[in-house]
């Protein structure tokens, strides 16, 4: 998917938001624990009550992975499905990947040959030659950790160099040289709050991936007054705060109103923007 697609997506839908599907076997609802690939349904149930409050998807591998291959089973039949049944959202691979440079080839092979995915979360601290593998896709996304969500975000991102640079500001700086706001995003963190500004004056035109609000507890107004360009340039994901807002049989109807309660936040953000 291309900016230019991306951004008439979420101008004609009046929404940025992105479903995260971290879909846990010991979370989702107990009607379906007896049925041949209950992640997959509880998937497809998901995505077809939210796809119309939402222009992405980002199943996060970890969820996937640590059930072997039932869970790469059921992630290959979510990103099949949504590629047959709703092609203009944008599926995110979550893994957070990255290696030495042959080792990323395979990386990109895997997701961008493999399942043709869209976009796909990268770790950047091996350097150029551990991301620019990621890049050589057309129309593909690498999405590049700068300023996460976590506690955990202090030990390094925020330390400073001796010119005064912070680690995640360094990040963006350099690998500006590596990617365009074509094909490259970074990751910050919804709990980030007026860190934002900061970001904006290194990165006015790339998208940012925004983790963090529901159940992290990240502010969606905070970011958009500090984060929004006039192409939006937001994608806000949320995955507990929607996805297990019900762990009973109306768990798609309640992660649908849950879904809609942030698409309207985000209506009247867009709304802000001139477009
Ligand atoms: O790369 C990510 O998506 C990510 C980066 C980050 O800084 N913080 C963060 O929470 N995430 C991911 O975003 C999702 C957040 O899930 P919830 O907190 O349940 O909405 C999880 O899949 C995290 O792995």
């Amino acid at each position: 998917m291309t900016r230019q697609q991306l951004i008439e997506h979420i101008f004609t839908k009046k929404t940025f938001l992105c479903v995260g599907l971290d879909t846990d076997i010991k979370k989702i609802p107990q009607h379906l624990l007896g049925n041949d690939d209950p992640i997959f349904d509880f998937n497809k149930a998901i995505i077809d009550a939210t796809a119309k409050y939402c222009i992405a998807y980002k199943p996060n591998l970890a969820f996937y992975e640590c059930m072997g291959t039932k869970g790469l089973s059921a992630f290959e039949r979510t990103v099949e499905y949504l590629k047959e049944t709703y092609p203009d959202h944008l599926i995110i691979a979550d893994a957070k990947r990255g290696d030495i440079g042959n080792t990323s080839a395979m990386y990109a092979r895997t997701f961008f040959d493999g399942y043709d995915i869209d976009a796909l979360t990268v770790a950047p601290y091996m350097g150029e030659d551990s991301v620019t593998p990621f890049l050589e896709y057309e129309n593909k996304w690498v999405i590049l950790l700068a300023l996460t969500s976590n506690k955990g975000s202090h030990d390094f991102q925020l330390t400073t160099d001796q010119d005064g640079e912070r680690l995640f500001e360094k990040v963006i700086r350099k690998s500006q040289a590596w990617g365009t706001p074509d094909n490259m995003m970074y990751v910050v963190g919804a709990t980030q709050g007026k860190m934002f500004q900061d970001i904006r004056m290194l990165a006015p035109d790339h998208f940012l991936l925004v983790p963090g609000v529901g159940a992290q507890g990240g502010s969606l107004q905070e970011v958009c007054k500090y984060g929004m360009t006039d192409d939006c340039g937001l994608i806000v994901n949320s995955s507990r705060g929607i996805i297990y807002a019900s762990g009973d049989t109306d768990f798609a109807q309640v992660a649908a109103i849950k879904a809609m309660e942030l698409q309207r936040e985000m209506a009247t953000e867009l709304d802000k923007v001139n477009k």
